[in-house]
């Protein structure tokens, strides 16, 4: 097997060059401002050991990867009965689509399309402040990633509060269903700040480590979830982390992930390592482009795509 070292420096030298990068999403305002020539990888392995390329040392805005611990911490919480709440299928849609939810009675296709998210940040929310939820989601990251200097990007937030219409809508819509418990601006309050903690792929990478080894830190051997769990978020990761580029994903790199409009991916090669690449510019299904190529060359390299 090719030494990861020599691979991750490779890889990042080709995605330094090309030309070709995608385009940084500009829904937000307050992202349209990253560098589309950025971009970084971090790979921990089961021991512990962390290989990095590029700018892996960079804090960039987590957006929807952040959805991955907000359903750890629901099911957690409130256990197999998030399921009333919210469904597990891939959509097939964009990502902050509503056509589903009117046929579907209110409850959302998945955790990971913003409708299915804000609905598990509003189960986290119950019985408690905004402010608590939020710090809860914040002290969990810094907990996994082993890092007390993770935090919030506010300018995102306030941007995303601004302009985040679509959101609105999809919350105000399952509200009508009664899915949602909390106030609409209180939930979307939640959600709009947890998606723009920022994180660097290095901390990113780490706070992974326990979806690659059955629900454990392999370092210190820290049980964050079950195995069955690990392997259940990991399935949903596979089949809807990259919303209708699930497929596109899976077949070309082989590995559960979970990307958001910030250009970051995480990606779970179980039994092996936690990947966290990051590059601002999207594919069309608002995927980061070189992210998937650098994840599509690692996982071919390193044979590490579950499907052998
Ligand atoms: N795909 C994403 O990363 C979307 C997250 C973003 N905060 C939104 O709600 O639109």
């Amino acid at each position: 097997m090719p030494e990861l070292e020599a691979v991750i420096r490779e890889i990042a030298e080709e995605m330094r060059a090309r030309p070709d990068r995608g385009e940084v999403a500009s829904y937000i305002p307050e992202l349209a401002r990253a560098d589309a020539n950025a971009f970084g990888i971090a790979v921990v392995d089961r021991e512990g050991r962390v290989v990095t390329g590029g700018d892996a040392e960079v804090a960039f805005s987590i957006q929807s990867v952040s959805k991955v611990f907000t359903l750890t911490l629901a099911l957690g919480k409130i256990g197999d009965r998030l399921w009333r709440r919210v469904g597990r299928e891939p959509s097939g849609s964009p990502f902050n689509s509503i056509v589903q939810l009117e046929n579907e009675h209110g409850i959302p296709r998945n955790p990971f399309i913003n409708a299915g998210a804000i609905a598990v940040t509003d189960v986290i929310l119950s019985g408690h402040q905004p402010r608590d939820t939020l710090g809860e989601i914040l002290r969990f990251l810094q907990f996994l990633a082993e890092d007390p200097a993770i935090g919030i990007d506010e300018a995102v937030a306030a941007s995303e509060q601004r302009t985040g219409f679509r959101n609105r809508a999809l919350a105000n819509y399952m509200k009508s269903f009664d899915v949602l418990e909390n106030p609409v601006d209180y939930t979307l309050g939640v959600y709009f700040h947890h998606c723009a903690i920022t994180m660097s792929c290095r901390q990113l990478a780490m706070a992974g480590r326990f979806l690659a080894h059955n629900g454990r830190n392999p370092t210190t051997g820290f049980s964050v979830v079950s195995p069955e769990r690990a392997r259940r978020i990991n399935a949903i990761m596979l089949t809807c982390g990259h919303y209708d580029g699930s497929g596109e994903f899976a077949y070309r790199v082989g590995l559960p992930g979970k990307s958001g409009v910030g250009g970051g991916i995480l990606a779970v090669a179980p039994g092996k390592a936690s990947i966290a690449v990051w590059s601002p510019g999207l594919d069309a299904s608002g995927n980061s482009h070189l992210g998937r190529i650098a994840l599509e060359r690692l996982t071919q390299r390193m044979g590490w795509s579950i499907f052998g």
